[in-house]
Parts: structure tokens; C-alpha cells; sequence
């Protein structure tokens, strides 16, 4: 059974890029002769490619995983490794790409459009590229950045000159077969057509397109039968030909109030910002199944009143193809002048051609509470690419992203958001990479002012100045000789004991047997 697919979800992984190399150069009687590691080459892009040729989202549907080369890495010698083949998906002209939260990404209207909708990774810098004056001869290479990964949608909205518009079994598919090469399931009962069937028509010089949409009822704009799900393919269509059923059997049912019922679904139906509402399109009328004799009368007895009302009014047959010459003739007639205005009119914005526009310039310091105590997450491209090219078995490579991030003001905002020393940090989201923070600034009395109204002497680690500490020693001074002073009064009255309970008399003396181990002093006295 053929499936009709216009919607996929697909899951990207873009290619990583490749790490750079670490290598020294070796000559005779020269083993260290400079740094040659070369570049990891970067990792392939997914391009979604807007292509004519793909008329289906199907093999989408088959297989939505689709993967880009990875980089080669990086190889001494200066040989950089080979960059990842980019991926090219093929997807059907009026392919819509929402990420998975629902915002439109892209709209690939247009022939050849390409979007890069998984970027490849970066491939890392070897150790020749990252030698400086200052560092000779690194001893370690940045590792490539991984490749996008996720999910995109992608939704297939038909993009067709003419959309035909009708009651289920008015006779719609019948028509695109009867004007086109399509060949669409045709039957006498409602809802035959499951999805858009797109046919080229070609009439005189003029070739175009129409777009045969499942049947409207009453309520479709709210979604009753296969309606709002189908009216947004009617949405990228430049004009709408009703087709109108003149022979139908269902009671109260008649060309007119089928019309307009139709045109009351049309105008509920809320087309997106910058997109002409659907009735504001040219219309033309199709009285259809005049090859039944009571169809052919009732054609011609509303016709005056639908002219009247401004339509150009065609009566056809599908099955004897009376009528269908002009009518297509007709239609080309009214692609032709919508071409013309559409090439007059003011160009349409450009749509964006990035995921997301890549902020590399910033990144923000954000606290967040934890239990042990405040976490400083540092969210940024630069950063987080930063720390996902570091390796981190490597001191040298540790100490180059410590560098590169006090280059870029990390440090600053830290002090700034209330961190000190000690402090847990993450780069990037979720569990990230957590350090516990050394500041590498030297100077500290920058260390000392940084944190503006959150100053960590105020806390814990006080240090007193000379003056509290002059303080805190006449106090000391003053209750010492209090002290003393008290000791005395209390020798002086014959109350005072040394520390093993003897009374000690008034020259100093011990009392009674203790007389050798008076004082440590005394004995070691005694024993030199
Ligand atoms: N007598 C006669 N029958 C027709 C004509 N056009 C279509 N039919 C019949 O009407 C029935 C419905 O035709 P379809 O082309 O499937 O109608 P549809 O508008 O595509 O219907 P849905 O897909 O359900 O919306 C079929 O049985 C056709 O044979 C016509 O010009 N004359
Ligand atoms: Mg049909």
C-alpha cells in the first residue's frame, strides 16, 4: 500500500571534527626541531538540499537516521586530517524544517535552497598551529568539537499553482487525472483522497502545477474531517479553483450553499503572518458532472448567479472532458498573471539559514543554588566549545583553556557573580565539565576588590588589621596583668597552690616532701 507521508521526524548526528596532532619535528642532530602536528579536519554538514526531483518525504520516513563523515585527525609532518564529507539530503520543494520544539527553522521553497541543518564539528588545532613565541613547542593539540546532534521535523506543504477545493466525491481527483499525468485513486465515496496529489498541467505555452486536496466539509477549519490538516496545503497554493458537484444525490445539498460552505471554511482557515489569506487568492469555478443531464441543467441555473458574484464560471465533465480545454486554458491564463505579480512584487525576507544564529561573541555567568553551596555555570559558545576541544589528561592543554577563558573576561564575571577561590564552576549545560575554581590572576589586591558588595572578608575568613589587632592585644595585655595582679593578692593571702595541690609559702618556697619536683625548671636544675 502506498503510505502518503508529510511529515517525518529526522534524527541528525552531524560528523565531529578530527583532533588536532602533537608531533616535534625530528632531524639529524636536531631531535627537537619545532612543533609539526598537524589539524584535525573538521566534521561533515547535513545540508538539506530543496530539490524538484524529490517529490516525497518517504524515505525520510524509512530511514529518519541519517549521519556525516567525522573529520580524519590531524598528523605529524603538518598533515592536516581530511575533512568529513558533507551529507546532502534531497527533500521535497514546500518541505517545512521545525525543530522539535516547533519553531520554523527553514522553508524550502525554493529550487536549489540548501540549509545546513546539522553543522559538523571543528576540527582541532595540532601543536604546530598553536605554537607562539611565548609557547615553542606545545605539548598538546585542541581535540575536535563534536558535530550537531538531534532531531528536526520535517513537514511536506504542498506548493502548487492551483489548489482544487471541493466537497468529498465532487469530482477533484477526477479532474487532476482528467488535466495531468496523475493518476489518483478515484471512487464514489467520500474522503478517497487521503492526501495532496500534485499534477503539471500543460496548457498552450504555460506549464503548472495543481494540487488535488482532500475533500472540505463544514467544520474543516476546526479540524472535522480531514480538514485543517489538509487546508495548509490549500495555504502555499497562489489560487484555488472550486470544483462544485452538479449531480450529487445528497439531499440539501446544491452547487451554491456547497460553495458556500466551502468559502466559510476557507476564510476561518488562519494562514501565517505575511501569507495572503485564502480567499483574498484569485478564484475561478468549476461546475462539475455536466454529463449527467440533470447535473448539466443545474449548471447552467446557477452559472448567472455565480457570475454574478464575480466568479469566471467553467462547466465540465470529467468523464466526457467537455469544458476542460478552456478551463485549463483558463488557469493557465491566471498562473501566468500571478507569476508576473509575483516577480513585481517586493522580494520576500530571506529566511534563516542556521539553526539557531550562532552568539559567539558572549556568555553568561549564571548562580545557581546546590546543596553544597552556590554553583557558577558559565554558558557560552566560546566556553563551551572551549572546554569540549580541551583535553583534559593534559596539564598543558588545561592551562591553555584556564588562559583562554581569563582572556575572554571569564574570570571577571566570577568575581563579579560572588565566586572565590574554592568555588564549584560547570562550563556549558547539564552536567558540563565542573571544576573547583582557581583563580589565575596574581594580583591580589584585584583578588581582594573584585567581588563588589559580596566581599568574602566580610565572611568567614576575616583578617584583622593592624589596629584590631592592637586592640585585641591591650585587651589580651589588660587581662593578663589583671591576672596577675589577682594571683598575687591570692599568694599574698596564702591561698594560692601550684598545680599538683601544694601550698606554696610566701618565699617560694615548696612545703613539706615535694621539695624536688617543685617546678620543672627546678628539677631539671637539679639533675644538670
Ligand atoms: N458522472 C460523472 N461522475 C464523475 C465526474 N467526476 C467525478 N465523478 C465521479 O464522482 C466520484 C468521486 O470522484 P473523485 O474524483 O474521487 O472525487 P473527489 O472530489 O476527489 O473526492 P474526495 O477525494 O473524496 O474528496 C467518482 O465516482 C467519480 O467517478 C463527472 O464529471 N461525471
Ligand atoms: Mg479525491
Amino acid at each position: 500500500m502506498a503510505t502518503f507521508v508529510d511529515h517525518v521526524t529526522l534524527h541528525l548526528r552531524a560528523g565531529n571534527g578530527g583532533n588536532g596532532c602533537v608531533s616535534v619535528r625530528r632531524e639529524k642532530f636536531k631531535p627537537l626541531a619545532g612543533p609539526d602536528g598537524g589539524n584535525g579536519g573538521h566534521g561533515g554538514d547535513i545540508v538539506l538540499v530543496a530539490d524538484p526531483q524529490v517529490t516525497t518525504l518517504l524515505g525520510y520516513h524509512r530511514s529518519p537516521h541519517r549521519s556525516s563523515d567525522n573529520g580524519g585527525p590531524g598528523m605529524g609532518d603538518h598533515r592536516s586530517g581530511a575533512n568529513g564529507e558533507e551529507l546532502e539530503l534531497g527533500v521535497p520543494l514546500g518541505t517545512v524544517v521545525t525543530d522539535t520544539e516547533g519553531n520554523e527553522l527553514a522553508d524550502m521553497s525554493e529550487p536549489g535552497m540548501r540549509f545546513v541543518v546539522a553543522p559538523g564539528g571543528q576540527g582541532g588545532l595540532g601543536n604546530a598551529a598553536l605554537a607562539s613565541t611565548k609557547r615553542k613547542a606545545p605539548g598538546f593539540a585542541l581535540l575536535g568539537t563534536p558535530g550537531w546532534e538531534g532531531d528536526v521535523e520535517l513537514e511536506l506543504k504542498t506548493v502548487a499553482d492551483i489548489a482544487l477545493v471541493g466537497y468529498p466525491s465532487a469530482g477533484k481527483s477526477s479532474l487532476i487525472a482528467a488535466l495531468s499525468a496523475a493518476r489518483p485513486k478515484i471512487a464514489d465515496y467520500p474522503f478517497t483522497t487521503l492526501h495532496p496529489n500534485l499534477g503539471v498541467v500543460q496548457a498552450g505555452e504555460t506549464r503548472y502545477t495543481i494540487a488535488d486536496v482532500p475533500g472540505l466539509i463544514e467544520g474543516a477549519s476546526e479540524g472535522k474531517g480531514l480538514g485543517l490538516e489538509f487546508l495548509r496545503h490549500v495555504e502555499r497554493c497562489s489560487a484555488l479553483l472550486h470544483v462544485l458537484d452538479c449531480a450529487t444525490l445528497e439531499p440539501g445539498r446544491d452547487p451554491l450553499s456547497d460553495l458556500d460552505v466551502i468559502l466559510g471554511e476557507l476564510g476561518a482557515y488562519p494562514v501565517p503572518e505575511g501569507q495572503t489569506p485564502l480567499l483574498d487568492r484569485p478564484q475561478l469555478i468549476a461546475l462539475n458532472k455536466i454529463d449527467v443531464p440533470e447535473g448539466r441543467e443545474l449548471a447552467e441555473f446557477v452559472r448567472p448567479e455565480l457570475e454574478q458574484r464575480g466568479y469566471r464560471v467553467f462547466e465540465i465533465s470529467t468523464v466526457s472532458h467537455e469544458g476542460l480545454r478552456q478551463l485549463s486554458y483558463a488557469l493557465a491564463e491566471l498562473v501566468e498573471k500571478e507569476r508576473v505579480d509575483a516577480a513585481a512584487a517586493p522580494a520576500r525576507p530571506r529566511i534563516t539559514l542556521r539553526p539557531q544564529a550562532v552568539d559567539d561573541s558572549g556568555f553568561v555567568v549564571r548562580v545557581e543554588g546546590g546543596s553544597y553551596g552556590n554553583i557558577y555555570r558559565i554558558l557560552g559558545g566560546k566556553p563551551e566549545r572551549w572546554v569540549a576541544q580541551t583535553d583534559f589528561t593534559n596539564d598543558e592543554a588545561i592551562g591553555f583553556l584556564a588562559d583562554r577563558l581569563a582572556k575572554l573576561g571569564v574570570e571577571d564575571q566570577l568575581f563579579k557573580a560572588g565566586a572565590i577561590a574554592g568555588s564549584t564552576v560547570v562550563i556549558g549545560k547539564g552536567e558540563g565539565v565542573v571544576f573547583d575554581w582557581e583563580p589565575t590572576l596574581t594580583s591580589t589586591a584585584e583578588l581582594a576588590v573584585a567581588p563588589r558588595g559580596a566581599d568574602p572578608r566580610l565572611d568567614e575568613n576575616r583578617r584583622a588589621t593592624h589596629r584590631t589587632r592592637r586592640e585585641v592585644y591591650l585587651d589580651r595585655m589588660d587581662a593578663k596583668a589583671e591576672a596577675r595582679a589577682e594571683l598575687l593578692r591570692e599568694r599574698d593571702a596564702g591561698l594560692w597552690r601550684d598545680d599538683e595541690g601544694f601550698a606554696i609559702d610566701r618565699e617560694g618556697a615548696p612545703v613539706g616532701d615535694a621539695a624536688e619536683v617543685t617546678t620543672d625548671g627546678s628539677a631539671k636544675d637539679s639533675e644538670a
